[in-house]
């Protein structure tokens, strides 16, 4: 696991914009898994300003988002299609038909698991970008005594409801059901970047990091992976030893 920490947000959003431009430019039509949340927004914007000094183009790039909120549509302001289109999407050469996230308001949400798990495995990642909760999930894959490899409907805790509370009017209006890439969904993409800020996130980066892995802590699994690497705020690194 490669590990760093920077001193700036900015020093951070531009490492992992590098690693992105790195791997299209070598690999015009990379597939890049995306996450939502508010640690990629720096990330994204960093990206599109390498899109707009044409130090990178997306046009044969394919994505794949990690979860999206059951009931929002893609045109609510809080729904993760409408971020990725307000942060990335809108604002570089990738055409639609290249981005996939999984539809809010599929009337069959088993079907709906089924046909978003085939489209990742017929095409599985070359970087998966993660950011991490403050109780050890990924995506949406919640703390639990099992958790699921593919992908799925999860019940959001009630933490993960209270800590998304602030991107809405109030509590009572996040939505308690999310579709979510599972661990082995995750764990199938070729490299992983880990991005997590903030102090109040210091003790689950070291309990993910370095503690036993655990289904307790969803993000520990990624000790499993033989290429993930780190991308941590000097606040977020600080009980590393
Ligand atoms: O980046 P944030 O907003 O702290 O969220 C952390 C994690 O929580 C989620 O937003 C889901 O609650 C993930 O998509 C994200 O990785």
């Amino acid at each position: 696991m490669d590990i760093r920490i920077f001193e700036t947000s900015e020093e951070l959003d531009q490492y992992a914009a590098e690693i992105f431009r790195k791997l299209i430019n070598e690999k015009p039509n990379a597939v890049l898994g995306l996450a939502t949340g508010s640690t990629p927004v720096g990330i994204y914007a960093k990206m599109v300003e390498d899109y707009n000094h044409k130090k990178v183009s997306f046009s044969g790039v394919t994505t794949y988002n990690l979860d999206e909120y059951v009931g929002l549509t893609p045109d609510n302001d809080q729904s993760y299609a409408y971020y990725m289109n307000k942060n990335l999407f809108s604002h570089v050469d990738i055409p639609a038909i290249q981005t996939h996230l999984p539809d809010g308001m599929a009337e069959d949400p088993q079907e709906e698991c089924v046909r978003y798990e085939a489209m990742i495995n017929a095409c599985p990642a070359d970087i998966q970008l993660l950011g991490l909760g403050h109780n050890g999930h990924i995506a949406f894959n919640e703390p639990d005594e099992h958790l699921s490899a593919g992908t799925h409907v999860v019940q959001l805790k009630e933490e993960t409801l209270e800590a998304n509370a602030r991107f809405f009017a109030s509590i009572d209006e996040v939505p308690k059901q999310a579709y979510t890439m599972g661990i082995g969904s995750i764990l199938k993409a070729n490299t992983i970047l880990l991005v997590v800020r903030g102090s109040d996130k210091a003790h689950i980066v070291k309990e993910a990091l370095t503690g036993p892995i655990t289904t307790q802590v969803p993000a520990s699994l990624l000790q499993t992976h033989p290429r993930v690497t780190v991308l941590l705020d000097r606040e977020a690194g600080r009980m590393l030893g």
